[in-house]
């Protein structure tokens, strides 16, 4: 199966319709207000509206109020919720309205901490693994994929300091079912993505998964 691709911290539509026409499957809106790429809903909702049908709208929060949550999918209209703070899993599921898919981030410090969350976190539809930082995520660094099982009881969307450079071999070690990534499709600007980027960003995943077919077919 293909490498699923989302693309983190939209602020602006002309970069969410570059982004959309590349192929991406999801893209990522922040819902912190101490995130630079923050956005209000009424920005988010007209955001989504840019997006074709066939690519999920993701809504990161941290530590948000569930009600919050829940008001905030409704009026964008959500198709996952990313937990990117300290959420207990009852508090996610709390959070989420009715029918929607989840992800947790795991704030990647040891090995340990994933086969925890794997355990923890099990009614999610997928961990999403970041780096620790001091921040709650979107800093750009990496972790030890080594930390990562081959084989897992969730399906895990890589993410963490990817960048068109890295993101090839991250997938020839991962193998995860999705990567993602916010900084290193950055242009200088924190708000707004670079268009150079994003495109080698998804040709260097197609070239990754053309050359795990290749190896498996053999
Ligand atoms: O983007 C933020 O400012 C942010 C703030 C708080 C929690 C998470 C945040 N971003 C996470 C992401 O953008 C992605 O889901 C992902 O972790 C990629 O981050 P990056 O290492 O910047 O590519």
């Amino acid at each position: 199966m293909r490498t699923r691709i989302k693309f983190c911290g939209f602020t602006d539509a002309g970069d969410l319709r570059d982004a959309a026409a590349l192929g991406i499957d999801a893209a990522g809106f922040v819902f912190y207000a101490k995130s630079p790429r923050h956005l209000d809903t009424d920005a988010a909702a007209a955001l989504r509206r840019v997006l074709p049908s066939w690519v999920s709208a993701v809504g990161l929060f941290v530590n948000a109020e569930p009600a919050e949550v829940r008001r905030i999918a409704s009026h964008v209209g959500l198709d996952v919720i990313q937990f990117h703070g300290d959420e207990s899993p009852e508090r996610c599921l709390a959070s989420v309205p009715d029918g929607l898919a989840w992800w947790r981030a795991v704030r990647m410090r040891s090995a340990g901490v994933l086969l925890e969350s794997f355990d923890r976190f099990g009614q999610a539809e997928a961990l999403l693994l970041d780096s620790f930082s001091h921040g709650y995520g979107g800093s750009g660094t990496g972790f030890d994929w080594s930390w990562i099982p081959a084989v897992r009881p969730l399906p895990v969307v890589l993410s963490g300091g990817l960048t068109p450079d890295n993101v090839a071999d991250a997938i020839a070690a991962v193998r995860p079912s999705a990567v993602d990534v916010s900084s290193g499709i950055q242009s200088d600007d924190p708000r707004r993505k670079a268009l150079a980027r994003m495109e080698r960003f998804v040709a260097e995943v197609l070239r990754a998964d053309a050359k795990l077919c290749q190896t498996s077919t053999r």
